[in-house]
């Protein structure tokens, strides 16, 4: 997954990770562009000296029955000028289902922000990261929530929409067609 992450990155490719899929791609940014090369999820290792991604704090490793963060959350936009607002109709927030027991960790926001990682969505105390992106690549987008599971056939999650308008090239015309929300 990290070898994926990092192959999109570098080459233009259109990257959309899901829940852990987000969580990779810090782990793949940090060892690449930050040059943490051990940078990890706590999930993995959990003597890393570079806790990307760590446990949440309200978790419990002891009981696992509805211990984790679960259901739908709100996440607001930290700016209109992102791919991922503009697919959400320029909205400033969105509700999105949840299902994880680890987070980027907050402390290590400030780091990868200024390597060119932006996280574009949080929740609502701010210090929850949702949605990334990576300005510099046509489609880099990562999100912690689960976009699959409000999709439908015929009512596909925007995510998804944009990731494939962004494969078959169409993003921006689309992005273009579409800048008033509508
Ligand atoms: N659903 C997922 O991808 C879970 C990701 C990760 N294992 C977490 O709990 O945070």
């Amino acid at each position: 997954m990290i070898l994926a992450a990092k192959y999109a990155r570098e080459n233009n490719v259109p990257y959309l990770g899901i829940c852990l899929g987000m969580q990779i791609s810090v782990i793949e940014f940090a060892r690449s562009v930050l040059g943490m090369e051990r940078a990890n999820s706590e999930e993995f290792d959990t003597q890393t000296p570079d806790r990307v991604v760590m446990f949440m704090p309200e978790g419990s490793t002891t009981h696992m029955g509805s211990t984790m963060r679960l259901g739908s959350r709100r996440t607001l936009f930290q700016t209109p000028d992102c791919i991922t607002a503009k697919l959400y109709h320029n909205s400033e927030y969105v509700d999105e289902r949840h299902r994880h027991r680890y987070e980027v960790n907050p402390h290590m926001v400030g780091v990868l922000e200024e390597g060119g990682l932006k996280f574009v969505g949080k929740d609502e105390s701010g210090q929850r990261m949702e949605i990334l992106e990576l300005p510099s690549h046509p489609f880099y987008v990562g999100v912690q929530f689960h976009p699959e599971f409000k999709s439908r056939p015929g009512r596909p999650s925007a995510l998804f929409l944009g990731f494939i308008l962004a494969a078959i090239g169409q993003l921006e015309a689309y992005l273009c067609q579409h800048q008033n929300g509508s």
